[in-house]
């Protein structure tokens, strides 16, 4: 039997990387190779927790086959960075990116593996692929993309609602207006795609497209039941990256 995948983490305490590391603890064929975190943090399923600060020290010294990454765009560049520099391949499931840390992102991606997702949850990829299906059929119709998350999630829209809309925009070329929300005298325009984003209380992750024609609507929703749903993809892209040629990946190329 071959050896483990030794899965190093970033974020180790955040809500994604405690999931990450317990789920990496827990499962045959990986197995946490370090984790850090950038304030203190106690161990995770027994795996003590080091200041990130020492990221490209133990990324030499420790040699993990891969780094999976759930923290903020500001330090998942400078992560994928130090991994580009230690030879590691990456899988971050961060969202958020602007311009510019997304050119970093592809430029650490000629140097190593990199697995990039919104979302690692397989119902998400059937969703999309739903999606694209949909919309494609009812080329008439409006459609209104709506997102729900926990309250303490930092960027709106959720990286999945970009992603979805994407995929919507590359079916549905006629639409090339994210309206986002409405308030006062906001008449629907018919290039415009609704984008709604909600935050409350303890909601794990919800996405849904509506397609509305005059006398009939489609709902089409995906709602993730707990975190462990996209640590367990996460894993299964990391498992999937070792070995790879550098370059830029996604959740579907481990799911074809
Ligand atoms: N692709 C997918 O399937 C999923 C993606 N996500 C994405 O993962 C990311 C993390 O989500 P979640 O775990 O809920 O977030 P949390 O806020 O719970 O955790 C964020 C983690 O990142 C660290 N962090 C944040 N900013 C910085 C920074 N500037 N420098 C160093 N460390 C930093 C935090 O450290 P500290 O403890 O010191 O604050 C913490 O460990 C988000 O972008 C989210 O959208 C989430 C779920 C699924
Ligand atoms: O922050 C979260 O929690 C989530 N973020 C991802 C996103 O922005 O799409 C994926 C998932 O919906 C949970």
């Amino acid at each position: 039997m071959s050896d483990p995948v030794r899965v190093a983490v970033t974020g180790a305490g955040g809500r994604m990387g405690r999931e990450v590391i317990e789920a990496a603890a827990s499962r045959a064929g990986v197995t946490p190779a370090f984790a850090v975190n950038r304030s203190e943090t106690a161990a995770i399923a027994g795996v003590d927790v080091e200041p990130a600060g020492q990221l490209s020290e133990l990324l030499t010294t420790d040699d993990p086959d891969v780094l999976v990454d759930f923290t903020g765009p500001e330090s998942a560049v400078r992560y994928v960075e130090a991994c580009a520099a230690a030879d590691v391949p990456v899988v971050t499931g961060t969202t958020g990116f602007d311009s510019s840390g997304t050119e970093r992102l592809r430029a650490a991606s000629r140097e190593i593996p990199l697995l990039k997702a919104s979302n690692f949850a397989r119902g998400v990829a059937a969703l999309r692929r739903a999606v694209r299906e949909a919309v494609a059929a009812v080329p008439a119709y409006d459609v209104e993309v709506t997102e729900t998350h926990h309250n303490g999630k930092r960027d709106a829209p959720s990286g999945t609602a970009k992603t979805i809309l994407g995929d919507i925009e590359s079916v549905r070329t006629d639409l090339d207006e994210r309206t986002h929300g409405r308030e006062g005298e906001a008449p629907r325009r018919r290039n415009e795609i609704g984008v709604h984003a909600r935050r409350a209380g303890d909601v794990t992750g919800e996405h849904e497209v509506l397609l509305a024609g005059n006398r009939e609507t489609i709902s089409l929703t995906h709602r993730a039941g707990d975190r462990a749903v996209f640590a367990e993809g996460a894993l299964d892209a990391a498992a999937w990256l070792v070995g790879r040629d550098p370059g830029w990946y996604d959740f579907d190329d481990v799911l074809e």
